[in-house]
């Protein structure tokens, strides 16, 4: 029988399945951090155990971390209490930490991929929603709740009910400009919120082929928000090639049988999916979020919407909802929003080719006297890639703030927080209302977009520039 991708990558890390119980899964790898570990760590030790597998378990900080100073007390009394906690439970329960300032510290979602810790047909799972990240590389990988993450530290397995299969294909390519941020935003838009629920999503098609490892993690990682349980893209020649040579990558003759293995991860032909979504590449434009929700989005060259060109009374209330906390008027050309703050950075678009694409933009000018502006690179591989290209100086000599990975602005668990009514361009994945800080209002856009509003103070069309 023709199979999905998602049913090889089941079938492979089934360990039972009774009648009448939940299957039991095993997990290939765990990935943790600060927020959602402690309690996991204090279930162990009130029930005297260790964990199976410490070795497949990797630790990093990077929601609590301030972006300014490598000092662990550096965000406040609770953010550290968190980080030492941290700490003292991977040395005295064997799990490799990076720690504030290790080489390969950075968010999750980032240093795991660069690491070679996220491979094909694997099962990864971290208490955390954006896990689907991962999927990128053709790994079944998806958040879990901190319960769960105790379950996977004491068996290293994972009670999990299969989910529904849905197919997202985009047809030909992408005018050039089009970013895969502008992708995933209009396909949400499409979609709406809770347009993939229970299903995992494969994302296939000519213009999800031609895109880069980076942009591929950028598309997996907004699945969560149209509300799938996880994204996966098949692996080929672009996946085995970022990966070949990464620190926790096979070698040798076990990267050749690795890759052989590999080449087997896809969708047969003819395999059924319960629901499918084709899309046209040509059709996509640059997009920006102007609401509370991520498809709550629409394209540059658009306006505002009025509650009234919603048909769905909840999406009316939604809209008006919306339009009143982020302080818009319906009919307003997208153009004409006028930012205080752009954000680069987040596990979305924290990566070198996010950075590279952001510097194309900003090179050789000016972030406007209106407009605050920070860079955060998604991890200390990328920062110190993006300091050997000379990055760091093109964000710096045109006004950007250039910090340390982290989290930082995404959300406001560290010391990078916005005021009431400030008005941010951001690279991240959510523009939930007080997501940046209270009172905030956020509109989700790509790493070029968010460049140049920087220098314009709104959202203008970014010029196709290559690097
Ligand atoms: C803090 C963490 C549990 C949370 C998540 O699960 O996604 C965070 O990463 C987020 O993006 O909101
Ligand atoms: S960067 Fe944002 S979305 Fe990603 S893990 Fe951190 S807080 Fe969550």
């Amino acid at each position: 029988m023709a199979t999905t991708l998602y049913d090889k990558l089941w079938q492979q890390h089934l360990v039972e399945h009774k009648e009448s119980e939940t299957p039991l899964i095993y997990v290939d790898r765990h990935l943790i951090h600060e927020v959602t570990s402690p309690q996991a760590f204090a279930g162990l030790k009130f029930n005297d155990r260790k964990l199976r597998h410490p070795e497949r378990t990797f630790a990093t900080m990077d929601h609590n971390v301030s972006t300014r100073s490598v000092e662990i007390n550096a965000a406040g009394d609770s953010a550290a209490n968190q980080l030492k906690i941290l700490e003292k439970n991977c040395i005295e329960f064997g799990v490799t930490l990076f720690n504030m300032g290790h080489k390969n510290q950075g968010i999750v979602h980032v240093t795991g991929p660069e690491l070679g810790l996220t491979l094909p047909g694997m099962v990864i799972v971290c208490g955390d929603s954006h896990t689907a990240t991962h999927g990128a590389f053709g790994a079944l990988a998806f958040g879990i709740g901190t319960s769960e993450v105790e379950h996977v530290f004491a068996t290293q397995t994972l009670r999990q009910n299969k989910a529904k299969s849905m197919k997202i294909e985009i047809k030909g390519k992408v005018a050039k400009g089009i970013s895969a941020k502008d992708i995933i935003l209009s396909i949400i838009g499409k979609t709406g919120c809770a347009g993939a629920t229970g299903h995992v999503v494969e994302y296939c098609g000519e213009a999800i082929e031609a895109l880069s490892m980076e942009q591929r993690m950028t598309i997996c990682n907004m699945s969560i928000e149209f509300g799938a349980k996880a994204g996966l893209i098949a692996p080929d020649q672009t996946t085995f090639q970022y990966l070949e040579g990464k620190e926790y990558s096979p070698q040798g003759d076990n990267w050749t049988k690795a890759v052989s293995d590999w080449q087997a991860l896809k969708t047969d032909d003819g395999a059924e999916f319960d629901k499918v979504l084709t899309m046209n590449a040509a059709d996509i434009k640059p997009q920006v979020t102007w609401g509370t929700s991520p498809d709550q989005v629409t394209s540059l060259d658009s306006t505002v919407p009025h509650p009234d060109d919603f048909e769905d009374a909840v999406e009316k209330e939604s809209c008006a909802n919306a339009l009143e906390y982020m302080g818009l008027k319906a009919g307003t050309k997208i153009s004409d929003i006028q930012i205080s703050h752009v954000f680069i950075g987040s596990c979305t678009n924290s990566r070198i080719e996010d950075l590279r694409a952001a510097a194309t933009q900003v090179k050789g000018q000016t972030v406007s006297s209106k407009v605050t502006a920070i860079v955060v690179p998604g991890s200390y591989r990328v920062k110190q890639q993006a300091e050997q290209e000379g990055l760091d100086k093109i964000f710096i000599n045109a006004g950007f703030e250039w910090r340390l990975p982290g989290c930082s602005m995404c959300l406001g668990m560290n010391d990078d927080i916005l005021k009431e009514g400030d008005r941010c361009a951001s690279t991240s994945n959510r523009n939930f209302e007080g997501r940046q800080g209270r009172g905030s209002r956020t509109h989700l856009v790509s790493p070029e977009l968010a460049a140049v509003a920087a220098i314009t103070g709104h959202f203008v069309e970014p010029a196709v520039l290559t690097v």
